[in-house]
């Protein structure tokens, strides 16, 4: 069996986690492994994948675009010598390249699967325009094959007209394919089976562009929390943060899934249970010029609230 590769890429928090569960929970046939590479030190994105059989496979401390190499080739050649895969999917960091990995396609034991980059269609005209991560979004529209605009359901119409026209014109390579807000999953199953022209070579790499302009820390929640709590506070950092996310335990003893991204807070209980045994943490990232003193002054603010415990120095 050749399992087919697909990359996927796309802004910090524009779905691509999601789209990864929409295709493990059905709309993608037979075993598939996941590859998947956080910004940060604690890679939450591994517990937020829904993998039935456990293919899931964390690169941490570093973007898979540009800073991991080793770790990829070992990763890549060892997934590519399996003989019970259908598919791969690499999930690229929420600021990486995916196209710096499109090469691997073409390694014996490999299938091409498409390159495809999530752009969140209430986000993506204001994050394009961006002085700080404006090159870093327009750079992933540019590598990929297919961008799928997601969140159509929470755009209003001339959201979704002008996030259209902002990807066709970054990506004027690539098929631009909206979700379905009604089925989502039929289009998830679409893009992976879609048949695309494949993607000119990556420019050159460089050197961790995207990752200097954005910071990172983690927290330790290490108790029950009052979650409500914590949706305020995050809501309240909003402006200060570009991404917020982890597992974290109510009073109740129920684990809940905390998300922000483009501004919005979203908290979900997690019908799987507990996170991996070191427990809940909270990723906090910022970007922009006054990235560091944003990323401190927010978890502060996070300390005072909801008594999270502040793990790492800013670390980027
Ligand atoms: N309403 C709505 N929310 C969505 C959709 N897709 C993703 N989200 C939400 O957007 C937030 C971020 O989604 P993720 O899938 O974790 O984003 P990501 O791109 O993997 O994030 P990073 O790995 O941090 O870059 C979560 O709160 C999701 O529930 C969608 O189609 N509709």
């Amino acid at each position: 069996m050749t399992p087919k590769l697909g990359l996927i890429g796309g802004y910090l928090g524009s779905g691509k986690s999601t789209l990864v569960n929409r295709l493990l929970s059905g709309a993608l046939p037979g075993r598939t492994a996941v590859v998947v590479n956080d910004f940060g030190s604690v890679n939450i994105d591994a517990d937020l994948i829904q993998s039935a059989d456990g293919d899931t496979i964390e690169l941490s401390n570093g973007c898979i675009c540009c800073q991991l190499n080793d770790d990829v080739a070992r990763t890549m050649t060892a997934l590519a010598a399996r003989e019970d895969l259908d598919n791969v999917i690499c999930e690229v960091s929420g600021v990486g390249d995916p196209g710096e990995l499109a090469a691997w396609r073409s390694y014996p034991g490999f299938g091409a699967g498409p390159v495809v980059v999530c752009a969140d269609a209430t986000a993506i005209v204001r994050l394009s325009r961006d002085q700080y991560v404006g090159d870093t979004v327009r750079r992933q529209l540019g590598s990929a094959e297919l961008v799928l605009i997601i969140k159509t359901d929470l755009a209003m119409p001339g959201d979704a007209a002008a996030a259209l026209a902002v990807c066709e014109a970054a990506a004027p390579q690539a098929l631009v394919v909206q979700q379905d807000p009604l089925d989502p999953q039929l289009t998830a199953a679409l893009v992976f089976a879609a048949e695309v022209p494949p993607s000119a070579a990556a420019g050159p790499v460089v050197a961790d562009a995207h990752t200097d302009v954005h910071s990172t820390c983690t927290v330790a929640v290490p108790g029950p929390i009052d979650v409500d709590s914590l949706r305020l506070a995050l809501s309240a950092q909003s402006q200060r943060l570009v991404r917020a996310k982890g597992i974290v335990q109510d009073s109740a003893h129920r684990w809940h899934e905390v998300q922000l991204a483009a501004g919005r807070v979203e908290v979900k209980e997690r019908s799987s249970g507990a996170p991996t045994p070191d427990g809940a943490r909270l990723v906090l990232i910022s970007a922009g010029a006054d990235r560091t003193a944003s990323l401190e002054q927010a978890r502060a603010k996070l300390v005072d609230a909801v008594g999270v415990v502040p793990m790492a120095v800013p670390g980027r």
